[in-house]
């Protein structure tokens, strides 16, 4: 695999930047909920993230990690409570955000075909293909058909099509969770980038090791809840409910 190139890689400010709110943080979320299949799955979420850096969401299976991206990138709305990103329903900041998923979609094409396609929806720059193949270190890899990468490869053309939009926020779901560690290592190298280039980064993982590597602060849910959110330093020495302690001790049984 070859690995992920070291230019510099500097997010592009949007053309409708001038437009209320110039940035979506602070994010909040207060008393969200939902319930599916007659379960409340979500239960009085409540969450403020500041501007900047990478937030990493953790908690057990069915904590409600990837419905809570879904409300914050508006795909799905809430029963009761609600989502603001400074200001903004969480529909209308999907266009500024970027989410991208543990399997990636990809189109039955090239991989600059896959780059081109975006680039053209989004009314981007169709010259930066070049630029951001060489970023996730697919430079060579331009013609290939995208369904013969490997699944690492796969996945950093999922993020170079999500960079290409010049997202304010990525929002990414166990994106490595089927990688080998270097893999993982080329994509986190890859999504550091982009949080110190300005891109607010929120980061669902069960990869303990990676959330200290990645973490500016950590978001623990348990059965639906927010039940702790501090920085990543204090996160992991001191965690501050039960269930985060039990869960890093790998003692938490759900
Ligand atoms: N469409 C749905 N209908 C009914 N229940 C659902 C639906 N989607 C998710 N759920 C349930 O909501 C709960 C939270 O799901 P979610 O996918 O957010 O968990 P998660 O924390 O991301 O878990 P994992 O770590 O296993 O990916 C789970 O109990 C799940 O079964």
């Amino acid at each position: 695999m070859s690995d992920v190139a070291t230019s510099a890689f500097t997010r592009r400010p949007r053309a409708e930047a001038q437009e209320a709110p110039a940035s979506l943080l602070p994010f909040r979320a207060e008393g969200v909920a939902l319930t599916l299949g007659g379960s409340r799955v979500l239960d009085g979420v409540d969450l403020t993230l500041a501007p900047g850096g990478c937030t990493v969401l953790m908690g057990p299976n069915g904590a409600g990690k990837s419905l809570l991206l879904k409300l914050m990138h508006g795909l799905t709305a809430p029963d009761a409570g609600t989502l603001s990103w400074n200001g903004l329903g969480a529909q209308a900041a999907t266009a500024r955000q970027a989410l991208v998923f543990q399997r990636p979609v990809l189109l039955r094409r090239s991989v600059k075909a896959n780059l081109d396609f975006v680039l053209k929806a989004r009314g981007g720059d169709r010259g930066r293909v070049a630029e951001l193949l060489e970023h996730v270190g697919l430079a060579d890899r331009a013609r290939t058909p995208a369904r013969r990468l490997s699944g690492g490869e796969q996945q950093r053309l999922a993020l170079a099509r999500a960079l290409a939009t010049d997202p304010e926020v990525l929002l990414l779901d166990e994106p490595t969770a089927s990688l080998d560690p270097g893999a993982t290592q080329a994509i986190e190298r890859i999504v550091a980038r982009a949080a110190a280039a300005g891109t607010r980064v929120i980061f669902v993982t069960h990869d303990v090791g990676q959330a200290r590597r990645l973490a500016d602060d950590v978001v623990f849910l348990h059965r639906g809840r927010v039940v702790d959110h501090a920085p990543a330093a204090r996160f992991f020495d001191a965690p501050g409910d039960p269930a985060a302690r039990a869960y890093l001790d790998g003692r938490l049984v759900v």
